[in-house]
């Protein structure tokens, strides 16, 4: 029981994201949702007593677990020290670059969450398995025309597609979270649209979220130095009217990446 393992070593929790997940039906949920094959890698970020861990190690050929918190990381040497399946990578995730892996699964730090999945997003894995704060969930799952769209979302929709699977109640953890949390899929693949130059693509969306009440047209005016064309008075009127007069929230993804190719193409010179 992972409630008697967090007992032993006399862990409480609560403070620094720490929620561990007790509810064993979750636990193995999450495990058989990512479906892991005998010779896969698997990174787990925020790996604390190893509750989740151990269950990855059952079908995973590695498993390689960041943990922060040096207490916690004494707990997972003590139940797995000299098991060749598990590398524990005692770090703060921001602070290491990502290892080779094939899935990755985990219960998240929340408040890093944004950090820490704006950086998987661009890093190369076949599946993602994720908890999450469900309002952060949501926003990663929200598509255009919705309260929750958002910069992320267009991020999450440029990389992969994205669903919740699970809503996790409070009660699944110990000590319990303030927060309702969710469980994402993540299935990264090629983009669905034409992207020229998907640095300057994520920054426009970045940039005209940043103004999210404003219409397109006063954003990108707004941002014509951050995006490189000083002429933007004269060039704007070359972008399409209908999109202009849009928030961003109204956007499609396909619609962001349109503008920002004609934009860089200005901005370029071709
Ligand atoms: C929500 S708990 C999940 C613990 C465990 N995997 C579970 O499912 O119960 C998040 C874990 O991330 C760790 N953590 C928090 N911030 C971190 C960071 N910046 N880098 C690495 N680990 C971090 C915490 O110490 C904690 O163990």
């Amino acid at each position: 029981m992972v409630r008697d393992i967090l007992r032993k070593y006399g862990i409480r929790g609560g403070n620094h994201d720490q929620h561990f997940l007790v509810d064993e039906h979750m636990l193995d949920r999450i495990v058989n949702a990512a479906d892991i094959q005998p010779d896969e890698v698997i990174l787990e970020i925020g790996a604390g007593i190893g509750n989740l861990t151990e269950r990855l190690m059952v079908h995973a050929k590695k498993v390689i677990a960041i943990e922060r918190d040096p207490a916690l990381v004494d707990v997972l040497m003590n139940r797995f020290g000299g098991t060749e399946k598990l590398e524990i990578i005692h770090a703060d995730v921001l602070d290491v670059d990502f290892p080779k892996f094939d899935k990755v699964v985990s219960n998240l730090p929340y408040s890093i969450s944004s950090e820490i999945t704006f950086r998987l997003l661009k890093h190369e894995f076949s599946l993602g398995i994720l908890m999450y704060q469900y309002e952060f969930a949501e926003r990663m799952v929200a598509r255009a025309n919705s309260g929750d769209y958002s910069r992320l979302s267009v991020n999450t929709h440029y990389f992969a597609d994205a669903s919740i699977i699970m809503k996790v109640p409070r009660g699944a953890f110990s000590p319990p979270p303030e927060v309702l949390s969710a469980v994402v899929k993540l299935v990264p693949r090629p983009s669905t649209f034409k992207v020229l130059d998907e640095k300057y693509f994520l920054e426009f969306v970045t940039a005209v979220f940043g103004q999210r009440r404003k219409k397109m047209r006063n954003s990108i005016i707004r941002n014509k130095q951050l995006l490189g064309i000083p002429d933007m008075r004269e060039f704007i009127n070359e972008l399409p009217e209908e999109m202009l007069g849009k928030r961003p929230e109204n956007l499609e993804p396909a619609e962001f990446a349109y503008l920002a190719n004609l934009l860089y193409r200005h901005k370029q010179g071709i």
